[in-house]
């Protein structure tokens, strides 16, 4: 790829948990704006190229570029402060604090503040009062979206952000999803396990098999090929 920066290039990865090795030979790119889908079967290691890029696994070969810097050895609150955000999958919200003061926490200034994020889940709006603890799933699916908006990062990783909610809800984070990244254009990394639903929110798409990429392209490509569709089906749900 030449022409535009890329705003994350990671070049020949390997990583894992102490000696043990999960990702190798993990290459990519991300330019500004764009979004990437990772999927894969349980234990691809998906979470942990995530985990990665946060700088929260032990880096056994490889380089990683973040908007221009190599952040390689960085460690995460570095990453963090350079812009590099995260939803976790357990959520990890404060529960006693307010719905308002999640959000009003941690944000550091730029486009998305907590008013912002009210105005994009009118849910919280409406619950801004209330602890994180009083929140059923999907509302604090939404407070741990929003309160990594509010950190105003230049990447957000999203990890399974519609695992475990029903199907309404998946609909209201699904349209956040789209407003965040498709037409306010951030950059970020989606693991899913939908394939449908995630192709059709990304600019480009990876399958992780084994901690090694079996494929990466257009998230249309992908879509539009029914023998990996086949294949993936088999780790989602076949309806989206
Ligand atoms: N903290 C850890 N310590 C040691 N091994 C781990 C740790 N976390 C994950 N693993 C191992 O790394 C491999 C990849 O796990 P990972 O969670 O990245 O997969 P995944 O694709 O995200 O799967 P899932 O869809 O189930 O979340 C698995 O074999 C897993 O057992």
């Amino acid at each position: 790829m030449t022409g535009a920066p890329m705003l994350l290039s990671v070049n020949g990865l390997a990583a894992g948990y102490g000696a043990g090795r999960v990702l190798d030979g993990v290459d990519f790119a991300l330019a500004p704006g764009q979004t990437l889908a990772v999927l894969g079967r349980n234990g691809a290691g998906k979470t942990t190229l995530l985990k990665s890029l946060l700088g929260l696994t032990q880096l056994q070969a490889g380089h990683l570029l973040f908007a221009g810097q190599d952040m390689t050895r960085w460690p995460p609150e570095r990453r963090a402060i350079a812009g590099v955000g995260w939803v976790p999958q357990e959520r990890a919200i404060f529960r006693s604090l307010t719905v308002f003061e999640n959000l009003a926490a941690v944000a550091r200034p730029g486009a998305w503040t907590p008013a912002r994020v009210l105005e994009l889940f009118p849910k919280l709006a409406v619950l801004r009062h209330h602890k994180g603890d009083q929140l059923s799933g999907g509302e604090q699916q939404m407070l741990a979206l929003g309160r990594a908006l509010t950190l105003n990062p230049r990447l957000l990783l999203l990890d399974e952000p519609t695992e475990g909610l029903a199907p309404v809800i998946v609909e209201e984070v699904m349209a956040a999803l789209r407003r965040i990244f498709t037409e306010e254009g951030m950059a970020g990394i989606i693991v899913d396990q939908h394939a449908q639903r995630i192709l059709r929110l990304t600019d480009t798409a990876l399958v992780l098999e084994r901690g090694r990429i079996a494929f990466s392209g257009p998230s249309t490509a992908l879509s539009a090929d029914p023998l990996w569709m086949e294949r993936l089906l088999g780790v989602g749900q076949a309806a989206s």
